[in-house]
């Protein structure tokens, strides 16, 4: 049996980076930025007005003086004179600033007769002057790779760009197997049960950036099993579900050695998880997973979610740990790396009473996996512990 971290250098072997894409930047949110965005102009790309009111020379600007309004200057459209002595520009927020001005007083600051405007004699500060460039300069970037949020999307815009280019989404085949198993919604016959693990798969697959197909769950069958992996032809990543045990009609493994499956390693020193394989079959990623509820949704935080941001350009490296302090005593843990179910509180971790790796419901009530390493020793209540948050 290999470690986890073993494991997760074998995957990276297995999930390298894709290729990538142009999208409409309508498109790209979610989406991995693969090249550099370049800023193609300056913004704002002239001296703009921050407030509405009258633009003039800063240095005239003197409780109770008098200026004559020759023009005005808008979003859009820009007063094309230059601003002399005693001279003013009714003004709008966005406007360009025109020439001979550099300071804007606010329209609450003046009082108006005709084309003749008095200031107040208590001046707002201003100059409510924003010059060109403020935001960006030609030649500003937004690095890649990164995922594009909201505030990325909105910058990237205002330098211009129509289109980005992407990594594309890596393309993952989910197989369910098992004859125990129906699609939620259907009738079970008496010793059948709903198959759900590929359902939590899938979302926590696209939420990272991949695109996630539920194949027709496989019998326990070396026919069926082969008809799914066909139906996973062209997948970047195949995901098996169960079968991946020591049983009699656990067929995962005979039947991807069969169809040319190259195994990487079966085993891995963890709980829950222990039966996980992988391999590369053709040109395709390969990953065995239990088929037990919470090892196969904590298989995919541990192993699948690493690959995604590897095959997403966003580097090989582990699902993040972070330190919480332990609520409770702990006896040692065993040879496995134990990822348990544990609830947060603030900066304390507490691990849920029962760790069967079948039970969903207290996988559904945990906000963490309390990673305890192979052979720990017994661990205080107060002592510090690493978790992965989920
Ligand atoms: N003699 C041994 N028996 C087992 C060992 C072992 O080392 N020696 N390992 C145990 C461990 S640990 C695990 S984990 C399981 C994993 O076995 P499989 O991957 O072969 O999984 P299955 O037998 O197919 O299923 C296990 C369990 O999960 C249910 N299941 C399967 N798929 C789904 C699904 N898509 N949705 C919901 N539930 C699913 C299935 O009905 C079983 O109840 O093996 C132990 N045995
Ligand atoms: O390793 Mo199994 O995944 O404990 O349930």
């Amino acid at each position: 049996m290999i470690t986890v971290s073993q494991a997760l250098d074998h995957l990276f072997t297995l999930a390298r980076p894709l290729g990538t894409e142009r999208v409409a930047l309508a498109e790209a949110a979610g989406r991995v930025l693969a090249e550099p965005v370049v800023a193609a102009r300056n913004q704002p790309p002239f001296a703009a007005a921050a407030m509405d009111g009258y633009a003039l020379k800063g240095v005239e600007a003197d409780p109770e003086a008098m200026f004559k309004v020759i023009g005005e200057s808008r979003a859009g459209a820009r007063f094309d004179g230059a601003v002399g002595p005693g001279q003013a520009v009714r003004i709008f927020t966005g406007a360009p600033v025109p020439v001979g001005a550099d300071r804007v007083i606010i329209q609450e600051d003046v009082t108006r007769e005709g084309d003749l405007i008095t200031l107040a004699r208590a001046l707002d500060r201003g100059p409510y002057v924003r010059p060109a460039g403020t935001d960006f300069t030609i030649g500003d970037r937004v690095e890649a790779p990164r995922v594009l949020g909201p505030r990325d999307l909105a910058l990237i815009a205002a330098m211009n760009a129509g289109d980005v280019v992407v990594m594309r989404r890596p393309e993952v085949a989910l197989i369910a197997t098992g004859d125990e198993l129906v699609m939620p919604g259907e009738e079970p016959g008496p010793d059948q049960i709903i198959a759900s693990n590929g359902f939590g798969l899938k979302a926590m697959i696209e939420a990272a950036g991949g695109r996630a197909r539920l194949l027709p769950i496989a019998r326990d069958s070396a026919e069926s099993l082969r008809a799914a992996f066909e139906l996973a032809e062209g997948a970047d990543l195949v995901v098996t579900i169960g079968g991946a045990s020591v049983g009699d009609h656990d067929m995962v493994a005979p039947v991807a050695a069969e169809l040319g499956m190259e195994q990487s390693f079966y085993k891995v020193a963890m709980r829950p998880g222990k039966p996980l394989m992988a391999g590369r079959m053709g040109d395709a990623a390969m990953v065995g997973l239990p088929g037990n509820p919470v090892s196969s949704l904590v298989c995919g935080t541990i192993f699948i979610l690493p690959m995604i941001r590897a095959m997403l350009g966003l580097g090989a490296a582990p699902a993040p740990r972070r330190p919480a302090v332990l609520a409770e005593d702990l006896p040692e843990n065993g040879p496995r790396e134990h990822y348990m179910r544990a609830a947060l509180d603030g900066e304390t971790i507490r691990p849920l009473p029962r760790q069967d790796s079948s039970l969903l419901t207290i996988l559904h009530r945990a906000d963490a996996l309390l990673v305890r390493p192979a052979g720990d020793g017994p661990r205080k209540a107060g002592d510090t512990v690493d978790f992965v948050a989920i």
